[in-house]
C-alpha cells in the first residue's frame, strides 16, 4: 500500500488525552540543512512529533525558526537531510495525495482566469474524478466555506478573505486526510481573520480532517488548537508541547476573555520569548564549519 491508497473515510476528531495508536503523522528526528553558496544553513535540527488522526495542532515559533521548512518537509515538497516522516505509517517520499496545503499567498495560488468553481474543481479533474462525483464534492466544499453563492465569480472579484476561502475549498474538496496550513490568514484584516478561524474549526468538526496550522499569532494558536507546539529558534527543536484544555465549543468573545485562555496564551508567549532569547547557534556554526 502507498500513502495514496489511504481511504478518505470521515474520522471523528480526537480529543486531548486520547491514547495514540498509529499516528496520522509521525515525524522522527527530522533534520533539514540547506546548502548555500558559502556553506550550509541548518534550519531544522531535530524534530520528533506525533499527531493523531483528527487532531488540530498549531505550530508557533519565532520568525525564521524553520516552521515553513518543517511544513514543506511534511508535505513532501522538500527532502529531509535526515530523519523520517510517515503518514499513517507509510513513509512520505513526495507530495502524498491525501494531504493538502493552504499557503498564505492565496492570490498566487488561485488561477485568475478560472471561476471559483473551476478553481475548486481543478485538482479533482486532474485526479480524473468522474464528473457527477466531482460536482458533488465541489458543491460540498463551497458549502463548507460558505461560498455556494459565488461559483461563477472570478477570484479577483472577491475580497481577500473570500479568496482564501476558495483556496481552502479547493484543499478540502477531495477530502484530504491531512490539511497543512502555512500562515493562511496573515494577509487578511482582523475581523476576516476571526471569521476564517471559526471556519477552520467548523471544517475540522464537519470533516474530521487532521489539521496542522502554522501561525505567528499566539492568540490564534490558542484559540484554534487542541495542542500548541512551540518551536525553538532555528536550528529548530520542539521547545514545548501544550494541551489546550479549553472547551471544544469556542467563541471569539467568550473564549478569548476566559481566565484559562489568558493562562494558556501567557504560557505560549513566555515560551516564544525564551525561544527568541536563545542564540540561533546552529545556522552560524554550520556555516563557519563549512568555511573552515
Ligand atoms: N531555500 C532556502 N535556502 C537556504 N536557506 C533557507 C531556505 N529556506 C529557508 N531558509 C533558511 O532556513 C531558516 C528557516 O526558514 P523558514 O522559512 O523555514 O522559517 P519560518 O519559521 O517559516 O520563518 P517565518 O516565520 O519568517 O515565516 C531561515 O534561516 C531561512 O533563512
Amino acid at each position: 500500500m502507498t500513502v495514496d491508497d489511504l481511504t478518505h473515510d470521515r474520522a471523528p476528531a480526537s480529543r486531548p488525552g486520547n491514547t495514540m495508536t498509529t499516528p496520522m503523522l509521525s515525524i522522527k528526528n527530522l533534520q533539514k540543512i540547506y546548502p548555500v553558496a558559502d556553506g550550509e544553513i541548518e534550519a531544522v535540527r531535530d524534530i520528533t512529533l506525533e499527531i493523531a488522526e483528527g487532531e488540530l495542532i498549531c505550530i508557533v515559533g519565532p520568525s525564521g525558526a524553520g516552521k515553513t521548512t518543517l511544513l514543506k518537509c511534511i508535505a513532501g515538497l522538500l527532502s529531509p537531510t535526515s530523519g523520517s516522516i510517515e503518514l499513517a505509517g507509510i513513509p512520505v517520499t513526495g507530495p502524498p495525495k491525501p494531504m493538502a496545503v493552504v499557503f498564505q499567498e492565496y492570490g498566487r495560488s488561485l488561477f485568475p482566469w478560472m471561476t471559483v468553481r473551476a478553481n475548486v474543481e481543478l485538482p479533482l479533474k486532474n485526479a480524473r474524478v468522474p464528473k457527477s462525483e466531482r460536482d458533488k464534492l465541489v458543491d460540498n466544499a463551497l458549502e463548507a466555506v460558505e461560498l455556494e453563492h459565488v461559483p461563477t465569480s472570478y477570484p479577483w472579484q472577491l475580497s481577500g478573505g473570500m479568496q482564501q476561502r476558495v483556496a481552502i475549498a479547493r484543499a478540502v474538496a477531495y477530502r484530504p486526510k491531512v490539511l497543512l496550513m502555512d500562515e493562511p490568514f496573515a494577509a487578511v484584516d482582523a475581523q476576516t481573520r476571526a471569521d476564517l478561524e471559526d471556519l477552520v474549526r467548523n471544517i475540522w468538526h464537519k470533516l474530521g480532517v487532521t489539521i496542522l496550522f502554522i501561525t505567528h499569532d499566539i492568540d490564534e494558536s490558542v484559540y484554534l488548537a487542541q495542542r500548541v507546539i512551540m518551536l525553538s529558534n532555528s536550528p529548530t527543536v520542539v521547545q514545548d508541547d501544550l494541551i489546550i484544555d479549553l472547551p471544544d465549543d469556542r467563541d471569539q468573545l467568550e473564549t478569548r476573555s476566559s481566565t484559562r485562555f489568558a493562562e494558556l496564551r501567557t504560557h505560549v508567549y513566555e515560551q516564544i520569548q525564551l525561544a527568541k532569547a536563545s542564540k540561533p547557534t546552529g545556522a552560524v556554526s554550520v556555516q563557519k564549519a563549512a568555511r573552515r
